[in-house]
């Protein structure tokens, strides 16, 4: 079975028991403008079906240590694979804005993202594939947070940059099926895309050199997980090198 299958039968599962979301006690903030020209998004990742990325990172230390320099956080809130919690919503809120990264397959769970605080969830268009995720970016958008639809490759993210209304696509150099990663890939996909929508880049970014590529491109913003996680003081090299790009783009 592929890691996209085995994720669609354990999230049934975990819906199956999930209790009723809090009432929403935080604001709501527009994720895109929080983005402002182009921002860094500061994963908060403790593991991925590839191991352990980080168990002795506090989450409310990453989120004050990377504040002055990250525009929002994204949490992982899977707790099987990702070690992930609803819990790390409100804790990174009081510091920036916050993109819920989970495998959505029902506005259940879109409900408890916005019960949590988050700002911004994230849709993945191959694991539910195109009706579903229109569907459920539109119910995330009438609630007020800001959908960011993941695509891995051209066809999906031309098809998504057509849905107008206020989506985000999330080009990830990740290919969930095969796991593996090419930030080159979602360049291309990035340099087809010009204009059409407002997209972020994920995955695999460590260095100085693809935050400019990325921001060259008039992309939103990038997503740093496990280089952030592994090392928080890069944040002052990546935030350096979207300054310096903004400033001459
Ligand atoms: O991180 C993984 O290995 C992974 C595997 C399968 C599905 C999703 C996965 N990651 C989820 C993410 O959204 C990434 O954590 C995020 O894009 C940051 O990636 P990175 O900077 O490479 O840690």
């Amino acid at each position: 079975m592929d890691f996209l299958a085995q994720v669609k039968k354990a999230v049934e599962l975990r819906l199956a028991t999930e209790p009723s979301p809090p009432a929403r006690s935080l604001p709501l903030v527009d994720f895109s403008k929080a983005l402002g020209e182009f921002g860094i998004i500061a994963e908060y990742k403790r593991a991925s079906p590839r191991g352990v990325v980080r168990l002795d990172m506090q989450p409310w230390a990453y989120f004050a240590m990377l504040q002055p320099y990250a525009a929002a956080f994204s949490v992982l809130t899977e707790p099987f694979w990702f070690l992930g919690d609803y819990r790390f919503i409100p804790m990174a809120k009081p510091f920036k804005p916050v993109l819920m990264k989970d495998f959505v397959l029902d506005k259940r769970q879109i409900e408890i993202a916005y019960g949590y605080g988050a700002d911004a969830v994230l849709i993945i268009y191959r694991l539910v594939g195109r009706e579903k995720a229109m569907e459920l970016a539109e119910y995330a958008q009438r609630l007020g947070l800001t959908p960011v639809v993941e695509v891995d490759n051209l066809q999906d993210a031309k098809e998504a940059a057509t849905w107008g209304g206020k989506i985000m696509l999330g080009i990830n150099s990740r290919d969930l099926a095969t796991l593996e990663v090419s930030f080159h890939k979602a360049i291309e996909i990035a340099k087809a895309l010009r204009g059409d929508v407002d997209f972020i880049i994920e995955s695999g970014i460590s260095k100085p050199e693809e935050v400019e590529k990325a921001c060259m491109l008039y992309a939103k913003g990038v997503l740093v997980g496990t280089a952030l996680m592994k090392n928080p003081a890069l944040i002052k090299e990546l935030r350096h090198a979207a300054e310096s790009c903004v400033s001459r783009r």
